[in-house]
């Protein structure tokens, strides 16, 4: 595990829930946002990495995403944000609360595209190179004792930049992440199989005392979650295409149906999924709704 810098009185932690957050990178960014949302504030001192929330019993551990699993598993702290891609590599037994939507990627093999190699089962015996041994360790174990090769598929650990490991006559193939495949194609690269898929997720650790403040803070987060899935809709339609518009706006559980002045009209307002905005609009001015409006959530609970 990577070292830690901690210069804080461990008497200070004392009853706080301990949450350890991605320290770093990609995943950080989006963690301060749902921290801001869940309303957790705290003061972070220049290249600490424990931050004492200022308006609640919680302490803040920023870690490498590769290492929270094992602190949550196995430490004293109670909930974690990392990827399950990092879980899964860990090996470790944690909860796991809530898909929060980012992070998301495949764990992929991929060959030089010029290798011929289609098929996992070519690589039986070769070299591999990867961030991800267990995982890489764990399927090819099954393709070796398959298979039979003279030497089993060695495994090698290189810690990032995967990708160059063919380029540089180390690997035959890699096992890493994919997303856009932008990397995975300037390395002249293909992929041949989908180990798993990942985003990041929101772990407890099963043996936490603090149960009951878990829950509170998923329950903050996931209103933050849902807040950034679904817009605010509200329109008015006629009373008799009042059915028409359930059907394209159903809601959550059912759309508010207000009265207007003019007894003809009804006013609706209903949570839609943001993706599907400019669809339901389009679809609601072709039932002759009017006044249709669209409202950013900034926080709720469903
Ligand atoms: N290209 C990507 N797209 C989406 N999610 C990713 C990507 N690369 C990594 N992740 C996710 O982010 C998590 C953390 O990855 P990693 O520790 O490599 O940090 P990073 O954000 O890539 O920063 P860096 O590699 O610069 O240290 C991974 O577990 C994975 O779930
Ligand atoms: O499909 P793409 O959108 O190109 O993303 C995939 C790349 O992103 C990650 O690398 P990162 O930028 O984290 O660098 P690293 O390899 O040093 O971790 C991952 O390890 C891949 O290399
Ligand atoms: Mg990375």
């Amino acid at each position: 595990m990577s070292s830690v810098n901690i210069n804080i009185d461990v008497k200070e932690l004392e009853g706080r829930l301990l949450f350890a957050i991605p320290k770093k990178g990609r995943l950080y960014q989006k963690c301060q946002q749902l921290l801001e949302g869940a309303d957790i504030q705290y003061y972070r001192r220049n290249r600490l990495d424990i931050a004492l929330s200022t308006n609640l019993p919680v302490a803040l551990i920023f870690l490498p995403a590769a290492d929270i699993p094992k602190f949550v598993a196995e430490g004293k702290i109670d909930l974690g944000i990392t990827g399950q891609d990092m879980i899964a590599e860990s090996n470790v037994k944690v909860h796991q609360l809530i898909e929060l939507g980012f992070g998301k990627c495949d764990l992929c093999i991929q060959v030089p595209v010029n290798s011929g190699i289609t098929d996992p089962r070519q690589l039986v015996g070769k070299r591999i190179v990867t961030s991800f041994t267990h995982l890489s360790k764990e399927y090819f174990r099954k393709l070796d004792e398959e298979l039979k090769p003279e030497k089993p598929t060695t495994i090698n650990y290189i810690s990032g930049s995967v990708e160059v490991s063919c380029n540089m006559g180390l690997a035959d193939g890699i096992v890493d992440l994919v997303e856009s495949g932008e990397t995975m194609r300037a390395a002249g690269l293909t992929r041949i199989y989908n180990i798993m898929s990942t985003q990041a997720v929101l772990i407890s650790n099963p043996h936490s005392e603090q149960q009951e403040f878990i829950e509170k803070i998923k329950g903050r987060i996931k209103g933050v979650i849902a807040a950034s899935k679904y817009v605010y809709c509200t329109y008015n339609i006629k009373r008799a295409d009042l059915p028409l518009a359930v059907k394209i706006t159903p809601g959550r559980k059912n759309p508010t149906v207000s009265p207007l002045e003019n007894d003809d009209w009804v006013s609706i307002s209903v949570m839609v999924n943001k993706k599907d905005c400019a669809d339901i609009m389009d679809k609601l001015e072709n039932i002759g709704a009017t006044d249709i409006i669209i409202f950013n959530i900034d926080n709720c609970r469903t």
